[in-house]
């Protein structure tokens, strides 16, 4: 017999959820994770950590408020990078304990340290003591979920100081005066969004023509006039060919042949599977170029008991989809029935104002020759929108004419990541825009936003209707 029945590499959000989620069968469930790792990027150099920074720059800047108390209202004048290490430190400290805390609540062993595969049914784990001695675990099953980390191309002379890629951003020593922030990926902009909003002078550095163009353009268009409102500049259609370190700041290089010169230089430009530490060789797997396993409808590898979730299989590399991707896994590993994860997942982006969405965008349907009609609520003409102080918000729902069907809801201001799932559910359920036309909802709220756009869709469709027959 093997030592566990489940051995799961790496304790991210989809490590976790599938090693808990076999543990709750009644399997041996073991999880192996670096020493000082728990929780994996969500909890310690990812998600969490930028999230409780951006909750942190919110308050202590006072932005949110401005619209309210004029636009020299602050909570503190000089904010320092302590003030801001000192909320995020206090989260991931108490989500660790967390985690910890439900992993032994259902008896899943932790062993600490690196895996990797001796063969298809056992790994060695390094502990990392420096004893040099490995411990060698059998399994039945097992589930990769190591994740990624930031790629580091070599033209980049990185040194965690002035030159620095999103885990190192969390550690800079001062609040810079200016940064370039290379790429405007969901990375990229959450960080060029706080640090804007912290009074950094920004520059954005963009390969293609436009940015996070799976969301609503008109939506993005708004994000821009924003932080261009916060003094960033843009620069698309612009790709950095070196990065160099100089005495007081770094030289980033353009491939026009433009020079910015920053305090700091954040390279946030796409990101590289976890792989290369798993000898997955000696099992039989390989992965790309970008260090992907691939894995079937099933998240089952081309090794038949190995299985692998969350960042290292790809897009959408969220963890919010990881979470489940581990959960469903673990479940067909055990021999538990299961469902295909919805095809309605939302996709919510901490930028300052935020955003968020489900279904398709305008750009898809006109696309797929699929017909729609818009409704907009815009959060000035809202109770709610006036006393949280935010007049730029908006709901934006798409409409299908013929069935009243929601094809898409896109949000934009505060609140956006919350509020979409209303949207979601409504959508999950089959629901239309009756019945939000239909539907009381408590006064004032932000979700009143719905109840707005969905009459103003119908209207336009009664209009046409009338018109067209
Ligand atoms: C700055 C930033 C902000 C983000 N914000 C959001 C957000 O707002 N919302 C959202 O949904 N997603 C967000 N993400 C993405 C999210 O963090 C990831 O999708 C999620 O963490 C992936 O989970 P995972 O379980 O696949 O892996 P990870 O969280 O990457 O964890 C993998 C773990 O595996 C361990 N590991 C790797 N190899 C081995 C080995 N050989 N042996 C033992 N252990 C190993 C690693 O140490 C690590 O702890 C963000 C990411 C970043 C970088
Ligand atoms: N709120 C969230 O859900 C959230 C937040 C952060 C990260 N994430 C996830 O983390 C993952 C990684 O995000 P990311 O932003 O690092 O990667 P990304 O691949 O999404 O974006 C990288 C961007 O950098 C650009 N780029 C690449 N090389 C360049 C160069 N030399 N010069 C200029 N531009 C260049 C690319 O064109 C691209 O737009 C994504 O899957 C994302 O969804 C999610």
């Amino acid at each position: 017999m093997h030592d566990y029945d489940l051995v799961v590499l790496g304790s991210g959000p989809s490590g976790q959820k599938a090693a808990i989620a076999a543990a709750k069968l009644g399997k041996r469930v073991g999880i192996v994770e670096r020493r000082d790792s728990i929780g994996g990027v969500c909890i310690n150099t990812g998600t969490v950590p930028s999230k409780t920074l951006r909750e942190a720059v919110l308050y202590l800047t006072g932005l949110s408020q401005r619209d309210l108390y004029g636009s020299s209202y602050r909570v503190k004048d000089e904010i320092t990078v302590s003030d801001l290490a000192a909320r995020t430190q206090h989260v991931i400290s108490r989500q660790t304990d967390v985690i910890r805390n439900q992993l032994a609540r259902n008896r899943v062993v932790m062993i600490t340290g690196t895996g990797r595969f001796a063969d298809a049914h056992s790994i060695w784990v390094d502990g990392g003591d420096g004893s040099g001695r490995d411990t060698k675990i059998t399994a039945d099953k097992f589930i990769i979920a190591a994740g990624t980390r930031p790629a580091r191309p070599d033209s980049v002379d990185f040194d965690d100081r002035t030159i620095v890629d999103s885990d190192g951003v969390i550690n800079l020593e001062a609040v810079p005066r200016s940064m370039v922030v290379v790429g405007a990926g969901v990375i990229g902009m959450e960080y060029a969004s706080m640090f804007a909003a912290l009074g950094t002078k920004v520059t954005v550095v963009e390969r293609r023509e436009k940015m996070l163009d799976f969301c609503d353009e008109e939506i993005i268009e708004s994000l821009k006039y924003h932080l261009r409102d916060l003094s960033v500049t843009f620069r698309f259609g612009e790709e950095v060919a070196a990065v160099e370190r100089h005495q007081t700041a770094a030289l980033c290089i353009l491939k026009s042949g433009k020079k910015i010169v920053a305090d700091t230089v954040m390279y946030s430009a796409g990101r590289q599977g976890q792989t290369d530490d798993l000898a997955l060789e000696a099992a039989g797997l390989t992965a790309d170029r970008r260090g992907r396993i691939e894995v079937d409808s099933n998240y089952r590898t081309s090794v038949e008991n190995i299985y692998a979730v969350g960042d290292v299989i790809g897009f959408p590399a969220l963890a919010s989809t990881s979470m489940e991707q581990g959960r469903l896994a673990a479940h067909h590993a055990c021999g538990e029935p299961t469902r295909t994860m919805g095809a309605l997942q939302p996709i919510g982006i901490y930028t300052i104002p935020e955003i968020s969405y489900v279904g398709a965008t305008e750009d898809d349907l006109t696309e797929n020759a699929t017909p729609f009609e818009v409704g907009i609520a815009r959060y000035r003409e809202l109770a709610r929108g006036q006393i949280v102080g935010d007049s730029y918000g908006m709901l934006k729902l798409l409409v299908s004419p013929e069935d009243g069907k929601l094809l898409g809801v896109h949000v934009f201001g505060t609140g956006a990541t919350e509020i979409v799932h209303i949207g979601q559910a409504v959508m999950g359920c089959g629901g239309t825009v009756d019945y939000l036309v239909d539907a009381v909802f408590n006064y004032p709220t932000l979700s009143e936003a719905y109840k707005v756009a969905a009459l103003d869709a119908s209207n336009k469709i009664r209009n046409i209707t009338r018109i067209d027959g």
